[in-house]
């Protein structure tokens, strides 16, 4: 057995899933079939718990020790740029939530564990090197221009709204709040908003494989200096991450595009389009927030019971029916098959 493939599998991993999801279930028969039973136990083990980011490593060596039965399947993973010539999408933004065991969520906290929440966060962000590196910015002492600046550029978080008022979540209000950034803003970590962390990759246009990717880095980065410190993130094996919003449960991962659909968006079944596509369409300044200018939040519903990689796909396959569907009905032509 070739020892890159060991080494691949060993390298620590970032992703965890809740349930069986669809890809790694493709995963294991086929990597049944390859001819390293050894290697198959190994990938099983790691499995069980979590998806390793670099489970992609891995099957790639494995696809071309054990024969070309998973490159079609390597293929398919996280195919495609959405609107190459960059003329729908705007902005491409995954985000997760993450929380540390033994601290409280945001509706039952005490301020303390918030304080410790911030301390643990910061101390592991200032380690992020390369392209991730950054400054941390608490919303304490910030000035409000730059507060407002940062929130109608989609980095910042709002005020907690009604929903999290009345959870508790916004209590000492802005204390051991605030965000992280990197020099681009292009990977970015809210802290102690309705979860301890928000981890997010976003920029424009709409290659989510590499917002994808460079999530995926920074969730490993950060993860290593929370063990570091003695920590670990909150998770269960059947729940999957653990949120302060059960919605969050599982993965925590919303993957969504900025889209410009505007007679989908007029549509009177656009709804039934994108819960039948597994899609949620938010407003433009997030949830609860209406569409301006036809431009639309798209992305993954559901959070549970499948890879990240396969939610992300997702939303990729589903916002390309909606942008054939947007020609079609600009062309007066008929709709994509998927909506028929
Ligand atoms: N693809 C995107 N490109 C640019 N900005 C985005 C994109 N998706 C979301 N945003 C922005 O991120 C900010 C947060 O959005 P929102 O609160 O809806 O989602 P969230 O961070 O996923 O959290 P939650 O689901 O808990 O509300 C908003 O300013 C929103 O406009």
């Amino acid at each position: 057995m070739s020892s890159a493939i060991l080494r691949s599998l060993a390298r620590e991993g970032r992703s965890v899933v809740a349930g069986l999801p669809r890809f790694t279930d493709k995963c294991h028969s086929l990597i049944k079939k390859a001819p390293h039973p050894d290697i198959y136990d190994e990938l099983k083990d790691r499995m069980k718990s979590r998806v390793h980011g670099d489970l992609y490593a891995g099957l790639q060596d494995l696809a071309i020790v054990g024969g070309t039965t998973l490159l079609p399947l390597l293929k398919k993973a996280l195919a495609g740029t959405i609107d190459p010539k960059g003329e729908y999408v705007l902005s491409t933004r995954i985000r997760v939530g993450r929380n540390i065991r033994g601290l409280g969520l945001s509706p039952g906290c005490t301020r303390a564990q918030r304080r410790e929440v911030e301390r643990l966060v910061t101390g592991a962000v200032s380690q992020l090197e390369g392209d991730l590196a950054g400054k941390y910015y608490p919303l304490d002492g910030m000035s409000e221009a730059d507060r407002k600046q940062l929130v109608a550029d989609h980095f910042l978080f709002k005020k907690g709204d009604r929903f999290l008022e009345s959870a508790g979540a916004n209590r000492d209000w802005p204390e051991s709040r605030g965000i992280f950034h990197n020099n681009e803003k292009t990977f970015l970590v809210w802290v102690n908003e309705e979860d301890q962390m928000r981890i997010i990759s976003m920029q424009k246009g709409g290659d989510a494989k590499q917002v994808f990717e460079r999530l995926a880095r920074g969730i490993d980065a950060i993860e290593k200096q929370v063990k570091a410190a003695g920590r670990e993130f909150a998770h269960n094996d059947h729940l999957g991450y653990i949120h302060s919003c059960p919605t969050n449960c599982g993965t925590g991962m919303r993957a969504s595009v900025h889209v410009k659909i505007p007679n989908v968006g007029k549509h009177p079944d656009f709804k039934q389009w994108c819960e039948k596509l597994r899609l949620q369409p938010r407003g433009i300044h997030g949830e609860h927030s209406e569409s301006t200018g036809g431009i639309y939040d798209i992305s993954n519903k559901e959070r549970l019971g499948k890879s990240e990689v396969a939610l992300v796909q997702t939303m990729i396959d589903g916002v390309n029916v909606l942008i054939e569907a947007e020609k079609a009905l600009a062309a007066g032509k008929a709709l994509p098959k998927e909506l028929q």
